[in-house]
């Protein structure tokens, strides 16, 4: 095999990564047409794309291909299951330079095909570009299996809000990395590939939640959007989340409050789920706050124990 993308060419690139792909029933055709053709059983297709750029979303000195791949994988297929469907496809539309290794954009696509494997989806098409910086944009497909979609705006007051999944995992492990370190390794390897509990968002939705997000900026970020959407005011009870001991330890070490990461680090995808208060929510879920009415326009917000949220709520890519 050719060391570099230069030495390879634009077609044998898409060659060798498409070559790696399995297909699944969803896939009628694809890739290798102009465009490919997905089962949608529903009668309704489920859209999103979310990009990972060099540097701002990960360095190539700190995770491998393969994480990169499984983590933009993850990202992408997590918004699907916010909505309440299951993934069924996904593109990836790669920038990279010519002097780029072919083993890097090989693995990549090993980790987006291992990640889609795990959420029961598969890679459909994409795209390949030279450009200064590596980036990997990946719009994903899925299904809502009849039901109605669960969005940002149900949220109601009496409602209370649940979450699965890792909170704050991702940002001890980035904290970790960025002082130069490499373990421990269980937060960092939830910095490089995120395990969002893709399950859950149909599960969800089959529970009658009213609205639901991945945590992708930071649980208060994100949540902010579901009390506008709803128009609510959505109050944290911080006693509800359990700090590892390990994680309050690297706190320590690096003199960050560890609820700082759990309340405002992204990039877990955690699945965020609000239920009417009567809701009986298996075992994963656990409640962390409840919705009440906004008496003022400025009360539609997210509040800690009572008290508004005064400092950043997570990631802001033009402010952070
Ligand atoms: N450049 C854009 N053009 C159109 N819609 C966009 C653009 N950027 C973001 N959006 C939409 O705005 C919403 C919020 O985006 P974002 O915060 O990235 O969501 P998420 O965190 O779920 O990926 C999404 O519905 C997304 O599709
Ligand atoms: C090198 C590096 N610096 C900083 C971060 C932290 N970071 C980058 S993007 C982001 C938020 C999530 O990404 P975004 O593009 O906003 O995804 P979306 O909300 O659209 O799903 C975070 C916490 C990182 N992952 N890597
Ligand atoms: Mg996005
Ligand atoms: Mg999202
Ligand atoms: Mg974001």
């Amino acid at each position: 095999m050719q060391a570099t993308l230069g030495e390879l060419g634009e077609f044998g690139l898409i060659q060798e990564l498409t070559a790696r792909l399995p297909r699944t029933a969803a896939v009628q055709l694809g890739p290798g047409d102009d465009a490919a053709v997905v089962a949608a059983p529903d009668g309704r297709v489920v859209a999103t794309t979310d990009m990972l750029v060099e540097g701002r979303h990960f360095r190539r000195d700190w995770s491998t291909a393969y994480d990169v791949g499984r983590k933009a994988a993850a990202q992408n297929l997590a918004d699907i299951a916010a909505m309440g469907a299951s993934p069924t496809a996904l593109l990836l539309a790669l920038a990279a330079p010519a002097e780029l290794p072919v083993t890097w954009a090989v693995e990549l696509m090993d980790g987006i095909r291992d990640e889609c494997h795990v959420a029961g989806a598969a890679v459909v098409g994409g795209d390949v570009v030279r450009a200064e910086q590596v980036s990997v944009t990946i719009t994903a497909l899925g299904d809502l299996g009849g039901r109605a979609p669960v969005t940002r705006a149900g949220a109601r007051p009496g409602d209370v809000v649940a979450v699965t999944g890792w909170l704050g995992w991702s940002a001890a492990g980035l904290t970790v990395l960025s002082r130069g370190f490499r373990s421990p390794r269980a937060f960092v390897e939830a910095h490089r590939r995120p395990e969002p509990p893709y399950h859950a968002g149909p599960a969800a939705a089959a529970l009658g939640a009213t609205a639901m997000i991945d945590i992708s900026d930071g649980l208060v970020a994100d949540l902010g959007h579901v009390a506008a959407a709803s128009g609510v005011q959505i109050d944290l009870h911080s006693g509800q989340f359990d700090i590892p001991a390990q994680m309050a330890d690297i706190g320590q070490a690096v003199g960050v409050d560890p609820v700082q990461w759990v309340l405002t680090g992204g990039e877990d995808h955690a699945i965020c789920a609000v239920f009417p208060a009567d809701t009986v929510l298996p075992a994963r879920w656990r409640v962390v706050g409840d919705v009440h009415k906004a008496p003022a326009p400025s009360d539609v917000r997210v509040t800690v124990d009572g008290h508004p949220w005064d400092t950043t709520p997570g990631w802001d890519h033009f402010t952070s």
